[in-house]
């Protein structure tokens, strides 16, 4: 029978580079390419009815053009209001300069595998005859051979580190002096994943003594490793994959002789704190596709599942051909570039300005012990505490680094630690009543909180005005009770250094959290989330029929393109060594009717047939299929 010539190499086949030993087709076989308790009202802000602006700020920074969420204030900034002089603290902090809406305006414009494939590893066991097929028919690329070895040498399975990967994405800006390491990725990370490759299946011929004509006897290939993602409660920030980026499983073993199968491939587990949201890297849209989003220790998700292993030529024995001298290669296990955020799972957000005493409010309300100081920004990284009132009634509470005006400019620590309180029922809004306008405070850090986000703008929150124990604070309770009261909002007073208030500040927080957990649940809860569905994804992607296929035609190089998912899979499974598959790989062409439509669409003698990813067909004898079809 005329047939197609195949050209084949493991990626893409040329008929006019190196060809096949035909002597010992084994040497240059192909190898594969890898490639608020109390009755207080509940404390709504009102942005109407903010007051008038102070006058416009003394702009020392020239940095509120800052883009980078973590650049820390300009060191002349830091260290004047900071350090020599706590009282001018409020001066500093930067009240009018903007207004909602030209704020509003320049936030729009600021906005392989475990194993080297080891090819002597199958052909030990493999009986490997003399064919008697045409090899001329099969010709490779020499240098795509060449760098597929070097790519599959290096390869180790695990953990990885490269330092370049991991700093990749980190512009110059970004690696400013004055900018914590630790600040750079602690709650974002992009990491790359693969899954194992399944084993290549082995042609094998079982030879016994007094057994002539043993049969096949090759096994099939192992499936290959599995990539899952599990939370791991004891980890509390995303640092560790500043170093360890790439998590690759192991491939499956090769089958052997004796109808042995390939082991499995070593599964990878990548661990991940509690409230890490996954999305696939790179997709378009700013927010690219959630994944994942895994709250509780202890979840596992399966992520990529291994590629299943090929099979060896005893699975090929049928009563037509009961001597195949065909076997596949393993599936080519899914990769891809993940990017993890972390979020915070806390109960309540402590907001408020630097220096205001979040962090002291924290260790007077709970357990934790954080820093604190006379100085802003002395917390960088935000502190858990579980505040309990009772066995059943604990609730977690997050004390964040401080917020200035500008912050949606990148000034300060920017803004983007605010992402923590998403999960947040309830905020805390920490008022430094030592200050000169405490209310300016207030109203500047409640606007940063509506730029970077109006949910969290929305969310309820009380009030607490700091440091009474103070004569300048409490001078201004009045008026700043007054003010807020008239807004519709009822602040509370504490010193959180001495403790006092403190209580029915936390009591309040317990109080209006527990009524917006109720008002959820009477909302509904969601369906519970199919942790697996990224696999199921895959897994469906990979029965996709091989019937399915498109075909494009590029008339300027007369090159046909024949492509489909189903298609390409077995493209990539077949093992261009044997060249039974030639016969197979012609025989589904014809069967899945990709020959009748490339007749159809006028394929002429001489045009290039391209299918899936990897073979070139010469259309050479075309014209003697066409009875066939
Ligand atoms: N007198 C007085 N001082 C207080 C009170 N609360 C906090 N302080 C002081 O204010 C300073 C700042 O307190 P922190 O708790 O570190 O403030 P913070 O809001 O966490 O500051 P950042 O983490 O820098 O944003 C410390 O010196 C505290 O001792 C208070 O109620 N009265
Ligand atoms: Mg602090």
């Amino acid at each position: 029978m005329a047939s197609l010539s195949v050209c084949a190499s493991s990626h893409r086949f040329c008929p006019t580079q190196a060809r096949l030993n035909t002597r010992n087709p084994r040497v240059s076989s192909p190898r594969r390419l890898s490639r608020s308790s109390n009755s207080k009202p509940k404390p709504r802000l009102n942005s109407d009815r903010l007051p008038p602006r102070p006058p416009p700020p003394i702009n020392r920074s020239g940095g509120g053009e800052a883009t980078t969420y973590t650049r820390l204030p300009p060191k002349e900034d830091f260290f004047e209001y900071s350090f020599e002089s706590p009282n001018r603290i409020p001066s500093e902090v930067k009240l009018s300069e903007s207004t909602l809406e030209n704020i509003a305006e320049k936030k729009i414009s600021t906005h392989e595998n475990a194993y080297a494939m080891d090819e002597s590893d199958i052909e030990e066991d493999a009986f490997d005859t003399e064919l008697g097929f045409d090899y001329e028919e099969i010709e490779f690329i020499d240098e795509e051979f060449a760098s597929a070895d070097d790519d599959n040498s290096g390869e180790v399975m695990g953990f990885e580190c490269d330092k370049s990967d991991s700093e990749r994405d980190l512009t110059e800006g970004e690696k400013e002096k004055g900018v914590p390491a630790v600040m750079r990725c602690f709650d974002r990370a992009k990491i790359y994943v693969k899954a194992g490759n399944g084993g290549n299946g082995v042609v094998a011929f079982r030879r016994e003594k007094y057994v002539p004509f043993g049969g096949p006897s090759g096994g099939d290939g192992g499936t290959g490793g599995n990539v899952y993602v599990e939370v791991d409660g004891s980890m509390n920030s995303l640092l560790p994959f500043r170093k360890s980026i790439h998590f690759r499983a192991g491939r499956g073993h090769h089958g052997q002789g004796r109808k042995q199968d390939g082991a499995k491939g070593e599964d990878v587990v990548v661990k991940v704190p509690p409230g890490t949201v996954i999305r696939e890297a790179g997709k378009e849209g700013p927010e690219g596709q959630l994944l994942l989003e895994l709250l509780n220790p202890g979840q596992r998700a399966l992520l990529l599942p291994g590629g299943r292993g090929g099979r060896g030529n005893a699975s090929f024995k049928s009563g037509t051909n009961k001597v195949p001298k065909i076997a596949e290669n393993g599936e080519e296990g899914a990769e891809m570039w993940l990017e993890l955020e972390l979020k915070l799972v806390a109960d309540v957000g402590i907001v408020g300005a630097p220096n205001a005493g979040k962090s002291t409010l924290l260790s007077i309300i709970s357990a934790a012990q954080p820093t604190i100081a006379n100085y802003p920004f002395t917390t960088l990284l935000p502190n858990l505490g579980v505040v309990s009132f009772d066995y059943d009634a604990t609730m977690v509470v997050a004390d964040l680094p401080g917020l200035l005006e500008g912050a949606h400019r990148g000034f300060g620590l920017g803004h983007e630690f605010l992402r923590h309180t998403e999960r947040c029922s309830v905020l805390v809004h920490v008022v430094d009543g030592s200050g000169q306008h405490p209310e300016y405070e207030f109203d500047a850090v409640r606007l940063e909180l509506e730029l970077f986000s109006p949910e969290l703008a929305e969310k309820p929150y009380i009030v607490a005005y700091n440091k009474m124990d103070l004569p300048e604070a409490s001078e201004k309770w009045n008026t700043f009770q007054e003010s807020l009261q008239r807004r519709g909002i009822e602040p509370f007073c504490m010193s959180a250094a001495n403790g006092q208030g403190t209580h029915e500040v936390a009591c309040a927080a317990y109080e209006l959290r527990k009524k917006a957990e109720a008002n959820k649940e009477v909302e509904g809860r969601a369906d519970p989330v199919n942790l697996n569905h990224v696999a199921d994804m895959v897994h469906k992607q990979r029965s996709a029929s091989i019937n399915n296929f498109e075909i494009f035609h590029d008339s300027g190089s007369n090159t046909w393109h024949v492509v489909g998912a189903g298609i390409q899979r077995f493209v990539q499974m077949t093992n261009w060594q044997y060249s039974e598959s030639m016969r197979r790989f012609q025989h589904v062409l014809e069967a899945c009717g990709v020959n009748k439509s490339l007749v159809k669409l006028g394929v002429k003698e001489g045009d290039t047939v391209i299918v899936g990813e990897g073979a070139i067909l010469s259309t050479e004898g075309f014209e003697a299929r066409i009875p066939y079809v």
